[in-house]
C-alpha cells in the first residue's frame, strides 16, 4: 500500500501549517486568502468531483474529492472551527 493520509492526519498537519506558517506552503497562502477565496476554490472542486463521478472514473473522482476535503478543511481553519464542531452535527 503506497504511503496514504487520512483525514485526521491532514487536518493535524494542516493545523499545525496554520500555527507555524512555514515557507513555500501552500496551505499558508490559502489560508491569507482568506475565506471568500477558499469557498470558491471549494465550490470548484465540488463541481469538479461531481463531473469527474459523471464522466472521468473512479480514479479522477477519488483525486478530485481529496482534493474537495482539503479546501473543507482550510474553510474549517479559516473559519476558526475545529473537527469536534463538524463531528457534532454529523
Ligand atoms: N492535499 C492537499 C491538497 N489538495 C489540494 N490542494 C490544493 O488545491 C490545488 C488543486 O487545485 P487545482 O487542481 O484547481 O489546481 P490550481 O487551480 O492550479 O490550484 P492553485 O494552486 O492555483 O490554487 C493545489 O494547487 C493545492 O493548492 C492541496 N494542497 C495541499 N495538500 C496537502 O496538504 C499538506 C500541506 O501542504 P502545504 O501547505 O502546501 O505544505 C500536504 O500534505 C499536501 O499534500
Amino acid at each position: 500500500m503506497p504511503d496514504v493520509k487520512t483525514f485526521d492526519e491532514l487536518w493535524t498537519e494542516l493545523s499545525e501549517k496554520a500555527r507555524t506558517r512555514p515557507e513555500g506552503s501552500g496551505t499558508v497562502r490559502h489560508l491569507d486568502a482568506g475565506v471568500h477565496a477558499i469557498g470558491k476554490k471549494l465550490v470548484e472542486e465540488a463541481a469538479e468531483s461531481w463531473m469527474a463521478a459523471e464522466h472521468e472514473g473512479k480514479e479522477r473522482t477519488a483525486e478530485e474529492i481529496s482534493q474537495l476535503l482539503y479546501h473543507a478543511q482550510c474553510l474549517m481553519l479559516a473559519s476558526g472551527i475545529g473537527l469536534a464542531d463538524v463531528y457534532e452535527h454529523l
